[in-house]
């Protein structure tokens, strides 16, 4: 199950490997994490991102090796910005001697680079940025300002006090002509003394939600007063300015600008999957440990797993993660299917990468983040304690809905995706890739359900046809509603709600297909096919509210540890005393209580000034 999960036994040698090079250090430890003040958990993250760089370079990690010992070291830092945003904006972005001249710099840690976009008045709105760079052909130099309070960068992750250089999106001006967004490479702070350079407000915009998690990055502000960069510090792969200042585009879409975005949204998927994975098995586990009530006669109490309601709660989540985690190995695939045709100038897949990160990034963190947190409440009031590593990882992950693209904008994006397709299959065009069942349309609109028992729901055909025709139905019947509007614009602002719905149903529909395609792979270890069709039932029948679940979950009950196990977490990756493999959960509790800095006096701060005092006072009123 292990592989099933990994994808290979190659990335299950890689991840143990890592996975036991992190928990082995101490330098990585994070049982104290949520304990530190906002300073002292900063500090620890410059710590551990130095010393992970460090052993990179000793053990002469590869890339893939380099990136799970960042993912195990589980705390986000500017050097999640630095590598997953700023190199590959510059890889997309940038020619290849800009590519060259700064990827070498980067790749060597020699600079530290974010991905300055969202500003203090605009972040889903990318069209709407205020920044400007406006070029001077006196003295071939853009020159980038903050014209206003709203145009302030606001959440570019370690610009408030990590990163020395940024790639930062502004309004590019020439000729006294306006040509919208693009990006520039910056720098923001002297690489001899990390101070400010001349022009630059630069600093940190404040706590975040949870303790520990996000409170490690340093989320930015920035402001620029008439800051000059050279010409060529402009990212010219999609569109140059001429030393004389002239505007040339090159012959590519201008939607590459948004191309990082596009990579961080399909590597969002992964991380979501994981997320939900680690809540799951704190859950399971943590569930087959705990007993509460039991039989009259003064039997054993029974495990909490055992209730139904505990399973009708909590196995979704179990298929969930299976079920991102399968279609995050397909979008994975998908990217880097579109990125090679981008290579050789053929941009005929674009759209529907954009459609399928936007879509698949928006659902799968979203119900990533509801899982979380009904996973706390499945575990009573231990899922509530640091302890249990579910508040932080609640914490860390409930941003995922916002950032690299909110939620509701992005399944927006996927509605007007729908709706051009539809349209296009009115036309008599045939559509291909995930919108291809919309091809179907006479059979999709009319067939009745040909399920019954829960025999049928285990029928891939028969599950795939059922959401092929719930995503149809929806898309068209917005597309006629919107007809009938006064406007197209009208029809789709009126009808956003609903778009909205059946962008998830068109996205459940790929996370279903792409479980079921799973399933049709070899698969190796006895007895896994079977139990990874019972979690593709139950994801795909808990979407549609059937009554037959139960049967399924009943089935899956004596392997749902099994089925947690094989996600292959140590201890200290999961960071829960709930959910740690050998179950030794109480004792584990209560020496995870004493850590507290509270508890390292009996009697309190402030007792004395405040709790001594009221109480004598008290006492003493008592006596008159
Ligand atoms: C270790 C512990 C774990 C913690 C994890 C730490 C590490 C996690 C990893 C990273 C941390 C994440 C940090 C977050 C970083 C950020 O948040 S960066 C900023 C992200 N911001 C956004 O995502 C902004 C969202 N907004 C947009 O993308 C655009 O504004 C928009 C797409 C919503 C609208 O763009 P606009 O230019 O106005 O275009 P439209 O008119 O809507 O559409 C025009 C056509 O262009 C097509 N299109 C739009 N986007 C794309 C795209 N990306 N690719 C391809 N095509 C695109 C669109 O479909 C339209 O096409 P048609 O005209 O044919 O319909
Ligand atoms: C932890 C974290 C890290 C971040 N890191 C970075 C970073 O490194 N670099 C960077 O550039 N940015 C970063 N961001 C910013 C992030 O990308 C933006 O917050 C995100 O794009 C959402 O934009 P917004 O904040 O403007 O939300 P808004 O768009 O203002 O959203 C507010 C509400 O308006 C709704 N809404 C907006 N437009 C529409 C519409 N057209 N139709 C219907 N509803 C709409 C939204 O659904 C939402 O409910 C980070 C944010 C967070 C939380």
């Amino acid at each position: 199950m292990k592989v099933a999960w990994a994808g290979s036994r190659h990335a299950v040698e890689v991840a143990d490997r890592m996975a036991c090079l992190v928990a082995s250090d101490p330098v990585f430890r994070k049982d104290t994490r949520t304990m530190l003040s906002r300073k002292e958990l900063f500090k620890d993250t410059l710590k551990k991102a130095a010393h992970a760089w460090k052993r990179t370079v000793e053990l002469h990690l590869t890339e893939e090796e380099a990136n799970l010992l960042r993912l195990y070291i589980d705390q986000p830092g500017y050097v999640d910005l630095h590598w997953v945003m700023f190199v590959p904006a510059i890889k997309g972005q940038g020619t290849e001697e800009q590519q060259k001249k700064w990827l070498t710099m980067a790749y060597k840690f020699q600079i530290i680079g974010t991905y300055a976009q969202t500003e203090l008045g605009h972040g889903s709105n990318v069209q709407g940025l205020e920044t400007t760079a406006t070029f001077d052909p006196s003295t071939d130099e853009f020159i980038m300002h903050s014209p206003t309070l709203t145009s302030s960068k606001w959440w570019p992750g370690g610009l408030g006090k990590t990163s020395t250089h940024a790639v930062v999106y502004a309004r590019l001006i020439t000729e006294g002509k306006d040509y919208g967004i693009h990006g520039f490479i910056m720098q923001l702070r002297s690489l001899d003394d990390h101070s400010p350079l001349p022009g630059i407000t630069i600093g940190d915009i404040g706590g975040k939600f949870g303790s520990g998690a996000y409170n490690s990055m340093d989320n930015g502000v920035m402001r620029l007063d008439h800051v000059r960069i050279p010409r060529d510090q402009m990212l010219m792969r999609l569109a140059q300015v001429t030393r004389e200042g002239k505007y040339v585009h090159s012959d590519v879409p201008k939607q590459l600008l948004y191309g990082t975005m596009v990579y961080v949204r399909q590597t969002i998927v992964a991380d979501a999957s994981r997320a939900l994975s680690r809540a799951v098995c704190i859950a399971v586990r943590y569930g087959a440990i705990r007993k509460q009530f039991g039989s009259k006669a003064g039997g054993p109490e029974t495990q909490v797993l055992n209730y139904k309601t505990q399973q009708s709660r909590l196995f979704p989540f179990l298929a969930s993660a299976y079920a991102f985690r399968f279609v995050g190995q397909w979008l994975k695939w998908l990217y880097t299917d579109v990125t090679q045709k981008l290579e050789s100038k053929d941009f005929s897949t674009l759209p529907e990468a954009h459609a399928c990160t936007a879509g698949l990034k928006s659902v799968t963190t979203s119900a990533t983040a509801d899982a979380i947190e009904e996973c706390q409440k499945l575990c009573g009031g231990h899922g509530y304690l640091n302890s249990s590593g579910l508040p932080e990882l609640f914490a860390v992950n409930l941003p995922a809905c916002t950032y690299e693209g909110d939620n509701v904008v992005l399944l927006l994006q996927v509605a007007r995706f729908l709706m051009k397709t539809v349209s296009q299959v009115a036309s008599g065009k045939q559509p291909v890739g995930t919108t291809a069942y919309m091809g179907n349309i006479q059979h999709l609109m009319q067939c009745k359900s040909v399920v019954n028992t829960v025999e049928d729901w285990l029928n891939p055909a028969a599950i795939k046809e059922v959401f092929e025709a719930r995503a149809l139905r929806m898309a068209v019947n917005c597309a006629q509603n919107i007809s009938k509007a006064p406007s197209q614009e009208e029809g789709f602002s009126e009808l956003s709600p609903d778009l909205v719905e059946a962008a998830v149903a068109h996205v459940q529909l790929i996370i279903v297909t792409k479980f079921i395609e799973k399933l049709q792979e070899d698969i190796l270890g006895h007895g896994v096919k079977e139990q990874l069709q019972k979690l593709c039932g139950i994801y795909a029948l808990h979407l549609i509210h059937n009554e037959r679940l139960g049967k399924l979950y009943a089935q899956v009950r004596p392997n749902a540890v099994a089925l947690v196990d094989a996600f292959d977490y140590t201890d200290h990756y999961l960071g829960s005393a709930l959910g740690r493999y050998d179950g030794d959960v109480y004792s584990a509790l209560y020496k995870e209580a004493w850590k507290d800095p509270l508890n390292e006096t009996v009697v309190p701060d402030g007792y004395q000034e405040h709790l001594r005092p009221l109480l004598k006072q008290q006492l003493k009123l008592s006596r008159l």
